[in-house]
């Protein structure tokens, strides 16, 4: 056996090898039964091999279906809800599978509406003869635009004394005692959805998104915020490979119990929170009914109804012990995200080439916008959320800043960032149905945006439209109605130029980009539009692919 005298022999200056060598004394028998031995480890690890190869082909292939998006816009412009839309759109059965689990998430938002009312009657109760400078300004989560500083403190004592006129009486006194223990229910809940877990957080102004406020501002609507880096961990959902659906920015951490099932799923009863929101049910529906406190609202400027979360309208539904929410409900929930949540969503009842997409869901805010960078080369198409609605409202975490302008502002880093000069660019003009209402209540855009000077003298034209020019049939509601049309599609249109316009003058490489005006709340609508989005977003990408 002369090779294995050599191997023996080459052993003696190789360690490692003089370990592996057999005996020099093997019996026959042994050396079959080490050969066979070896020829099984071969075996074993071609096998791992083979399956190692085929991983990296199938992630190869996927990777070419795959469809990636980055949702991108300021806080609060709707990123995380388009992203429920897709999913209730192209994942229904998996959509239909978590709507319990948002049950906490919900019940959340509820009382947290019923807590802000509860803080704008509680500086009333306690300072009822207050000078006006004691109060507060309202806990809107953005503040209200103003002409500046001398202005918006004018307009603050005049919210003041009016809310000052506003008599509270012994009922409010009532009310207010029977509902507070639902701040013990709300912090049990925050505890259920992830406080206290590192991965998690809330927004009282960790990231400067609450600076310049007011007392009550702080214990107001956004300080009360609540912000989660994944779903799926604050919710408990089971997401990842089965579902083909899953996190990947905030993945990691200890599952917690499924929220949506609580106590009753484990023990078959209602849990605490439930059991509390069912019998305070009617003091919330009282309290929200009451014409002193909507007075109050009023007085202070507080369009609670406006803001994100809001289900005062649904209590009764809400409260019942067998509540289960609906889509309208999770789509309608606000969750504020941190980070960058990454999901893989396989369409349902879909085979063929864009089967699979790859969605990040982004935090909006000033101090998470650094964390988008990274994922500018990664994606296929941006959709970038700019709710238009804010045009009178200032950025949480920099009052000196417009919302709208804000968005402008970043639409131009985009557009003129050269990681994306061969990314799809789609622009959601946002949360259309709060303008109609912004505009209905008579507030004027180019009161507040300083960039629509130019249109403050044309509301003449607005005026002139009142009878819309035929072939243009007369909407429902005459001509109050016509105006209000008409007043939309002005600020609708000439945002669009707005953002055109910025497009043309400051994009790194000239690209087709798709600007859609949404309400994304109204998901039948916003169906609609995913469903040509997702279209023009797969012929963009085969383009690119030069599979056409
Ligand atoms: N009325 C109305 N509300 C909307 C619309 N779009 C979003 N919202 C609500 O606005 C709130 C904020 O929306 P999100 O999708 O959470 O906003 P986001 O951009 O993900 O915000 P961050 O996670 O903070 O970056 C939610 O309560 C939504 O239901 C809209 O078109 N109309
Ligand atoms: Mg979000």
């Amino acid at each position: 056996m002369p090779s294995r005298t050599r191997t023996h022999h080459s052993s003696l200056s190789d360690p490692f090898a003089a370990a592996l060598q057999p005996p020099a004394d093997e019996t026959p028998a042994a050396r079959q039964a080490r050969v066979a031995a070896e020829a099984e480890q071969q075996r074993v690890s071609d096998r791992i091999d083979d399956d190692l190869r085929r991983e990296r082909a199938e992630r190869k292939r996927r990777a070419k279906r795959e469809v990636r998006v980055l949702l991108l816009g300021q806080s609060e412009s709707g990123k995380s809800t388009v992203l429920k839309n897709f999913r209730l759109k192209y994942a229904p059965n998996q959509w239909k599978a978590e709507l319990r689990a948002w049950r906490a998430v919900v019940q959340l938002n509820l009382i947290q509406n019923v807590l802000t009312l509860l803080d704008v009657m509680h500086d009333r109760l306690l300072l009822p003869d207050s000078s006006p400078d004691a109060l507060p300004p309202p806990p809107t989560m953005s503040f209200c635009d103003g002409d500046g500083d001398a202005r918006a403190s004018l307009d603050s004592t005049a919210t003041a004394t009016a809310a000052r006129a506003v008599v509270l009486t012994p009922l409010h006194q009532v009310l207010h005692m029977r509902l507070s223990p639902l701040r013990a229910v709300e912090a049990d809940l925050r505890r259920r959805l992830g406080a206290g877990d590192p991965e998690f957080a809330f927004a009282n102004g960790e990231d400067g998104a609450l600076g310049g406020a007011g007392a009550l501002e702080r214990r107001g609507a956004a300080g009360r915020e609540f912000s989660v880096r994944g779903w799926i961990g604050a919710l408990g959902l089971a997401g990842g490979a089965d579902g083909g659906d899953g996190e990947g920015g905030g993945g990691g951490g200890e599952k917690r119990e499924r929220v949506g099932e609580g106590e009753e799923g484990r023990e078959g009863k209602v849990d605490a929170a439930t059991e509390i929101l069912a019998t305070v049910c009617d003091d919330i529906v009282a309290l929200w009914e009451d014409p002193g406190l909507r007075e109050l609202l009023r007085a202070r400027g507080l369009r609670i109804e406006d803001r994100p979360g809001f289900f005062l309208s649904d209590t009764a539904r809400i409260t019942s012990r067998d509540y289960v929410p609906s889509d309208n409900d999770v789509v309608r929930a606000r969750l504020r995200t941190l980070g960058v949540q990454e999901w893989r969503i396989r369409l349902e009842h879909d085979e063929q080439f864009g089967s699979e997409w790859v969605i990040y869901d982004v935090g909006g805010a000033r101090s998470m916008r650094h964390a988008w960078l990274p994922f500018f080369d990664a994606v296929n198409a941006i959709i970038f959320l700019a709710p238009i609605s804010c045009f009178d409202e200032r950025l949480a975490e920099d009052p000196a800043v417009n919302r709208l302008e804000d968005s402008l502002l970043l639409w131009r880093a985009i557009v003129s960032s050269k990681l994306l000069g061969k990314t799809t660019l789609i622009v959601f003009l946002n949360k259309c149905d709060l303008l109609k209402r912004k505009l209905q209540s008579g507030i004027m855009v180019n009161k507040h945006l300083i960039s629509f000077g130019a249109r403050q003298n044309e509301v003449g034209v607005v005026v002139k439209c009142a009878s819309p020019p035929s072939p243009s049939p007369q909407p429902k509601g005459g001509v109050e109605s016509a105006m209000l049309m008409c007043v939309l599609g002005w600020a609708c249109v000439d945002l669009k130029e707005k953002f055109k316009d910025i497009l043309r003058a400051d994009a790194s490489e000239p690209r087709t980009t798709y600007l859609y005006a949404t309400s994304v709340t109204d998901t039948k609508a916003t169906a609609a539009t995913l469903n040509i989005v997702r279209d023009g977003i797969i012929r963009e990408h085969l383009k690119h692919a030069e599979f056409v």
